[in-house]
């Protein structure tokens, strides 16, 4: 929370620690995103030893990006709808799979963009 006493600078270094913060809760707690880091390093060891091109080394990371933030909102949703309503109920139940939607969007994406980029250089040895 805000503290009015704090100035712009101040009020803007604190967001940023908080920040780093829900990222550091994410990376270390929630698995969802430990796994999509892992297919990441996976994906630029990949993108390393197949000699992808600056513009597909862009794409590769946006879509590392795009997956990581969707899981980022579907674990803060999650986090939100365990707190308002921790035991079963059908519309919790329902927010809780429209949230999951969100990184399965991503990841369907990213799924492409690798394939566009990986299955050429991928046929190219056989
Ligand atoms: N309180 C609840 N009431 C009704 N249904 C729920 C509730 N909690 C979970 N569910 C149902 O179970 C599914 C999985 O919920 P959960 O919270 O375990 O998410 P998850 O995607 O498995 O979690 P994570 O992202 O941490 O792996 C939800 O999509 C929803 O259909």
């Amino acid at each position: 929370m805000k503290n009015p006493k704090d100035g712009f600078f101040i009020g803007r270094i604190k967001s940023l620690k908080y920040a780093f913060k829900g990222m550091w809760i994410l990376i270390t707690t929630e698995d969802s995103i430990k796994v999509q880091l892992s297919v990441a390093f996976i994906a630029i060891i990949l993108g390393f030893l197949l000699d992808i091109s600056a513009i597909e080394w862009m794409l590769q990371f946006l879509a590392i990006g795009l997956v990581l933030v969707a899981e980022a909102a579907n674990s803060a949703i999650e986090e939100v709808a365990d707190f308002i309503h921790p035991e079963f109920h059908k519309k919790i139940g329902k927010i809780k799979d429209i949230a999951a939607g969100i990184p399965t969007f991503a990841a369907l994406t990213s799924l492409i963009i690798a394939g566009i980029i990986y299955i050429p250089k991928i046929l190219v040895f056989f």
